[in-house]
């Protein structure tokens, strides 16, 4: 199965070794490939602080489908600015590797590996999942020009038992049910058998291959507050 080939000649310096250590099949399609090492070490220690302690964030809670807190903005737009506590030469410096995934190598990476031209639909979003918050399957494929999905995971001393798994499956069945508080109907995926559990592995990526066929979760977070950040990508040619 085919697996990303990064180009390590032109790469930004904040990037690791990017090894690839798992590519997970569902049938015939990739489930998710993850990447470990993304950041060199001095990348790493500028994130840590600044996601745990720069950021604010604010809950992101649809229905009981999913049960997060992300990252504060300045404005509505999802492209606004970040909110932070302080503006330190650190902080910059944090901001600068979080936009490692809207550079354009990165972004011509992914398109290397999926054979087609993409680009950023959603940008770097910083996101804290405390104990007992969960995210239940669903595709991130609001519209055929989504692609992939790459969550970036801050989550250091994993051990079994401490929740926070992403799980990724192929959609067995799709339902809508009216929510009160939402004036469109809300979905909830049914995964197949055969979904794969994927534990937080510090400073590593999941990449997130999108169809209507294949949806992720996150399982309960357990012990302690769990730190990622997700970013879209979609096809270039439409708009
Ligand atoms: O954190 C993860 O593993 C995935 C998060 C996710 O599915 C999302 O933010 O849409
Ligand atoms: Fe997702």
């Amino acid at each position: 199965m085919q697996q990303p080939q990064f180009d390590f000649t032109h790469k930004p310096p904040e990037v690791g070794a990017c090894r690839t250590t798992s590519v997970v099949p569902l049938g015939d399609r990739v489930g998710a490939v993850r990447v470990e090492q993304f950041f060199n070490d001095q990348a790493t220690a500028l994130l840590t602080p600044f996601l745990h302690g720069d950021l604010v964030y604010e809950r992101d809670e649809i229905g009981d489908q999913k049960l997060v807190s992300r990252a504060s903005r300045q404005g509505d737009l999802p492209d606004d600015p970040l909110v932070q506590r302080s503006s330190t030469l650190d902080a910059d410096s944090a901001l600068a590797v979080l936009n490692t995934f809207g550079s354009s190598w990165f972004i011509e990476q992914l398109g290397d590996w999926l054979n087609t031209p993409l680009r950023m639909l959603r940008p770097p979003t910083p996101y804290r999942m405390d104990v007992g918050d969960y995210v239940e399957p669903h595709d991130d494929h609001p519209s055929p020009e989504f692609r992939l999905s790459v969550t970036y995971n801050l989550t250091a001393n994993w051990q079994p038992g401490d929740g926070g798994e992403t799980v990724v499956g192929l959609v067995e069945a799709v339902t809508e049910f009216d929510h009160p508080d939402f004036p469109f109907p809300l979905k909830t995926w049914t995964l197949g058998t055969g979904a794969q559990s994927l534990e937080p592995v510090f400073n590593s990526v999941l990449l997130l291959p999108l169809s209507d066929e294949q949806a992720h979760a996150v399982r309960p977070v357990r012990r302690a507050s769990r730190y990622s950040i997700t970013t879209l990508y979609g096809d270039r040619t439409s708009h």
